[in-house]
């Protein structure tokens, strides 16, 4: 028996995301909260034939407590998206968007830690660098912080690269077995293809020139979105898309599957060695990155190495510690924690 949950349940991403977890027969229960909608959510994705049995739960009558009581896992995609002209963190609209999301993440996460502390936490509310460090130090607030089961959803990042290395190839149909490692943050210069890695090599006649907006396409895809979506949000289906594709990975290991690795945003205690060895790859003593991580029943068995990066990739991890470092560390100082 497992019980899905999704926090912002009637949202953009949250609706279609509900709908391919119902989907999933890994799933056998699904508790759909939000602060408006879910019983018309939930009453509609019901009807559908698969196993998982689905609910809806509002604010009123502890509704939050209910939907998370007894939960395996919960993915949060509640807060607002971003709107053209906005990026995902910094000044001005940027902080706008952090502090409204900021505070919907610590509700959320303080639930979530008094009421289904063991859950996976899967965050996808933005900005991720931020969010998730923000659910850490709720969860250690309450004395219930364990890093192996918390993660930031990269995996947009991921099918992006997978997607538009497809296109440079010229076979879309290689895209779904193209495999990239995205690694660094979740917001432009901090997403870091490794695409020397590609499991699909790059022509080796393409110029540098190409290379470059090959990888800005990668780190700024959510732009293209936001403005193609012209005012009416962000990316909402793909996220959907790639938010169940991670939860599908977790279950997965959970049930015992060896060998699943994924890149995902993940305190680096959560494997001290792979961790610590990460940090010596990128020079900098972060507590948070995302790295390939091998997933097993109780979340991170082990977060990988980088890996054998090429020069021009060293300086793109080295561009986007800066900003990674500003953005952890506004997340971690926006909940008053004590330092473990
Ligand atoms: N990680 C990623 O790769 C990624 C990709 C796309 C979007 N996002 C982010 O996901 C978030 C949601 O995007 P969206 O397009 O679905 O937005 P949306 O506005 O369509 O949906 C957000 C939902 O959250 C709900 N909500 C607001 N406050 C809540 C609360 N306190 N409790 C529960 N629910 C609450 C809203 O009612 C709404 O239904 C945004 O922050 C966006 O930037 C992340
Ligand atoms: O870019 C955004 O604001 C949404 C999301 O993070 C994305 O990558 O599409």
């Amino acid at each position: 028996m497992v019980k899905a949950v999704v926090l912002g349940a009637a949202g953009g991403i949250g609706q279609p995301l509900s709908l391919l977890l119902k989907t999933n027969p890994l799933i056998s229960e699904l508790a759909l909260y939000d602060i408006v909608n879910t019983p018309g959510v939930a009453a509609d994705l019901s009807h559908i034939a698969t196993p998982a049995k689905v609910q809806g739960f509002l604010p009123p009558d502890d509704g939050l407590k209910k939907a998370l009581t007894g939960a395996d896992i919960v993915v949060i995609p509640a807060g607002v998206p971003r709107k053209p002209g906005m990026t995902r963190l910094g000044i001005a609209f940027r902080d706008d968007l952090f502090k409204i999301n900021a505070g919907i993440v610590r509700d959320l996460a303080t639930g979530i830690a008094t009421t289904a502390p063991k859950a996976f936490v899967l965050v996808i509310s933005n900005p991720v660098n931020s969010t998730v460090p923000i659910v850490a130090e709720v969860f250690k607030k309450n004395g219930v912080f364990d890093p192996k089961r918390i993660f930031g959803v990269t995996t947009l990042d991921v099918v992006r690269a997978s997607t538009f290395v497809s296109e440079i190839l010229g076979d879309f149909s290689l895209a779904p077995s193209i495999k990239i490692p995205v690694v660094g943050g979740h917001s432009g210069v901090t997403i870091i293809p490794l695409l020397s890695q590609s499991s699909h090599p790059l022509p080796s006649s393409l110029k540098q020139d190409a290379l470059d907006a090959l990888v800005y396409r990668i780190q700024f895809g959510g732009d293209e979105v936001v403005k193609a979506k012209d005012g009416a949000g962000s990316a909402t289906l793909s996220m959907a898309y790639a938010g169940a594709e991670f939860a599908e990975k977790i279950l997965r290991a959970v049930k015992g599957e060896k060998g699943i690795v994924a890149p995902t945003y993940v305190h680096l205690s959560a494997d001290k060695a792979g961790g610590d060895a990460i940090k010596k790859e990128i020079g900098k003593d972060l507590d948070f990155f995302s790295a390939p991580v091998e997933l097993g029943p109780d979340g991170v068995v082990k977060i990988n190495s980088l890996g054998k990066v090429t020069e021009y990739e060293q300086k793109l991890i080295q561009a986007a510690l800066p900003d990674l470092a500003t953005n952890i560390e506004k997340g971690s100082s926006f909940i008053d924690a004590p330092k473990l």
